[in-house]
Order: structure tokens, then C-alpha cells, then sequence
């Protein structure tokens, strides 16, 4: 079964002056476990508003979202923060860690939403964690003495930390070097794969797109199949 299904989704913002704005337009995507997806688009496109369907922090305006089998728009909002906490970990490009707060104390954070033996041993899992992204010396580094490759890598480990099944990564190299970024983007497909996790890259950047196994484009809000290897895209609209 897929983990992630979306038919015919679309997303519209009703505006000041009453009139609505649509922004996504019949997207059909699959995602399946194990899985690496990636998603290139210009500004303005859609990709925030995309990334938030997928991450469960909103709903479609019309249209089907099915997480792992379960339609999502039925669910109360406190059952879909329930399954994003307990399914989906986040990566963005200005890796939002807590300033002031050390990288272990970064990573714990998910942590202390889950229950049983992952809240209790939450210290020990993120120290694993860490250990697991290179920076095992580094657990008690504040995020303002680490390189952005270094803080990118603690953002990994937090949303890893809870073994999600879908990481969903907003321009993840975005604030890195080249190299830098292509060495977090191994780091990251290492790990998901290892874990047997889905990856959805959202990236402006074609050669951090090229990681993945199925590549689409957005363009005002059509999902478009294949972006780097057609040059005559079809649009993933209809049914
Ligand atoms: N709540 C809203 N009210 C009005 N317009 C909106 C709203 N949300 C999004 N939009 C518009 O919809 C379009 C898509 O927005 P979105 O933020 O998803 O794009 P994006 O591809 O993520 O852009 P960027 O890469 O610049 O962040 C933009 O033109 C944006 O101005």
C-alpha cells in the first residue's frame, strides 16, 4: 500500500476582496515507502503550499489524502497532529533549530511528544541519533558554534529521531555550500534508506532533484511528472 496518495488535490485561499485564489490544481502524487521523491518549482509556484498538505499541516480544499490507507480529511485536528508527530519528520532550508538550547536538547524535542520507551530513554535515542549523523562529540555544542553543514545535520537527526516514515525536506541544502549540501543529502539518503523511510525533496537546485528516484516539477500549482527526463512534460491532472 502506498504510504501517501493524493487524487485530484487542490488548495484555494479566499482573499481580502472575497474573491478566491487558487493555488494547487488536480495534484496527483504518489508516494510509497522506501521511496525518494523529488519536487523542483520556482517561487510562487506552490511548494510551500504542496509541502503542507503532504506534512499534514493543512488540508486540500478538495480532493483525496490518504496517509498510509486513512483518509486524512476525516480526521479531527488533534488525530492529524497525532500521525504527523508520530509519521512525519521536517528538514528546512534555515534548519530552525533552537538558539540557546544544545544540539542533544534540539534532537530530544520530538521526543518528548512520544510516549513509553521513547520518551523515557529520549536522551539516550537522540545521543544515538546524533552519534548516527557524525556529530556524536558535538552533542553539547550550542547550534551558533556549529557550521551550517553541522547545524543540517543536527536538523537531520531531530527529524529522524522519531523514525518517521515520511521526511519531507523544504530546499535542504538551500543555505549550504555545494559540496556540503550533496554530503547532507547522502547523509540523509543514507539514513532514510537504512530506516526504510519515504523522502520528498522539495529543491529549486536540478542536481539535488537528480537524487531521486521520481522527479516532478510544479508549475502555478500543476504537478508535472518526470521534470528531468522529458522535455514535453504531462501534467498529473485528471484522473
Ligand atoms: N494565504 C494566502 N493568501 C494569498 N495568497 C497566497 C496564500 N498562500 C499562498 N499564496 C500565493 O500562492 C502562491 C504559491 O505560494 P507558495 O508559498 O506555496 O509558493 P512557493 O512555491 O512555496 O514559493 P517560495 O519558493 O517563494 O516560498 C504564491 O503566489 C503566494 O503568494
Amino acid at each position: 500500500m502506498s504510504l501517501l496518495q493524493l487524487g485530484r488535490v487542490t488548495r484555494a485561499v479566499r482573499l481580502p476582496d472575497d474573491t478566491i485564489l487558487p493555488i494547487l490544481h488536480d495534484v496527483r502524487l504518489t508516494v510509497n515507502a522506501g521511496e525518494r521523491v523529488s519536487i523542483v518549482g520556482r517561487s510562487g509556484s506552490g511548494k510551500s503550499t504542496l509541502l503542507n498538505i503532504l506534512g499534514l499541516l493543512d488540508t486540500p480544499t478538495s480532493g483525496e489524502l490518504l496517509f498510509d490507507g486513512t483518509d486524512v480529511s476525516q480526521l479531527s485536528q488533534r488525530r492529524r497532529d497525532r500521525l504527523r508527530g508520530d509519521n512525519v519528520g521536517f528538514v528546512f532550508q534555515q534548519f530552525n533549530l533552537l538558539d540557546g538550547r544544545t544540539a542533544l536538547e534540539n534532537v530530544v524535542m520530538p521526543l518528548m511528544y512520544a510516549t513509553g520507551r521513547e520518551f523515557w530513554m529520549r536522551n539516550r535515542i537522540a545521543a544515538e541519533m546524533l552519534e548516527r549523523v557524525g556529530l556524536g562529540h558535538r552533542i553539547n555544542s550550542m547550534p551558533s558554534s556549529l557550521s551550517g553543514g553541522e547545524q543540517q545535520r543536527v536538523a537531520i537527526a531531530r527529524a529522524l529521531v522519531r523514525r518517521p516514515r515520511l521526511i519531507l525536506a523544504d530546499e535542504p541544502t538551500g543555505a549550504l555550500d555545494l559540496e556540503t549540501g550533496h554530503t547532507v543529502m547522502a547523509l540523509m539518503d543514507e539514513i532514510v534508506r537504512e530506516d526504510g523511510a519515504a523522502l520528498v525533496t522539495i529543491t529549486h537546485d536540478p542536481a539535488i532533484a537528480e537524487r531521486g528516484d521520481r522527479h516532478y516539477r510544479l508549475e502555478k500549482g500543476v504537478l508535472y511528472s518526470d521534470a528531468r527526463a522529458v522535455t514535453e512534460t504531462t501534467p498529473e491532472v485528471g484522473a
